[in-house]
């Protein structure tokens, strides 16, 4: 059996639920999901700031699903905040839903857009192409200019700005495939793959999909390096559970 954490890393369990959605949507039959998100941090994650204080509520889910005992860990926000930090704390696979997603885009298209929420999270997206080595692969980035929980509002704009964003990046930009940049927008990937005509693709089932083949080939995170655990040392007070 397989148990996946996924985590929200953002505070908002509506977001949670959307994702945890997604991620059953797509589990193999004996694999069970528990999505969890930090009990203190940011309402969403809409920047550097927020990504920050997202990181150690990750971090704290991470140690909490390893002495859980969990086959994999999913960090279900575009920023991936707090990935490598979380690998070394981990010993089990952890993936970044935006690092999931560019690396099915990339074996099913030459080149991918991206349609994520906030304009200022743009940058973060295109770090995260420099850090993985997929910028030449990323043909546009494109924003919808909403924020982040308005995915969650009931009023279905941020679904129709979404979905309006994929058809002109797919008729403009010369991709062969989009990736949704929000863990929110997780559930909106299979039906415009089949409304637009285009591989349109959510990094939260990638990133399931994903644990799911790290576990059958028996990959974890690499401890000899880098990943390795955190050195032990005395940590402040607020800090201290997470040694
Ligand atoms: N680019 C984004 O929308 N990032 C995100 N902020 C969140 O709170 N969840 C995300 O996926």
């Amino acid at each position: 059996k397989i148990v996946i954490q996924v985590i929200n890393p953002n505070t908002s369990q509506a977001m949670t639920e959307t994702i945890g959605r997604a991620a059953r949507a797509v589990a193999a039959a004996g694999t069970e999901i528990v999505a969890v998100s930090p009990t203190q941090g940011v309402p969403s994650i809409e920047g550097h700031f927020d990504e920050a204080i997202a990181a150690v509520g990750v971090l704290e889910q991470i140690k909490r699903g390893r002495e859980q005992g969990v086959s994999g860990h999913v960090i279900a926000c575009f920023g991936d905040p707090g990935l490598l930090a979380a690998r070394e704390l981990a010993s089990a696979p952890v993936v970044g839903i935006a690092e999931a997603a560019m690396h099915m885009a990339t074996l099913v298209a030459t080149r991918f857009s991206i349609v994520t929420t906030l304009p200022r999270t743009l940058v973060i997206a295109r770090h995260l192409l420099q850090q993985y080595g997929f910028e030449r692969h990323c043909a546009a980035l494109h924003a919808i200019d909403l924020p982040v929980l308005a995915l969650e509002d009931g009023s279905g704009l941020a679904q129709e700005k979404v979905r309006a964003r994929c058809l002109q990046a797919k008729r403009e930009d010369g991709s062969g495939a989009i990736v949704l940049g929000c863990g929110g927008m997780a559930t909106l990937a299979k039906a415009l793959t089949q409304e637009l005509g285009i591989p349109v693709i959510d990094g939260v089932g990638a990133a399931v999909k994903m644990i799911e083949s790290l576990v059958a080939l028996g990959l974890s995170t690499s401890k000899h390096g880098d990943l390795d655990y955190p050195f032990a040392k005395p940590l402040s007070e607020a800090f201290s559970h997470l040694n």
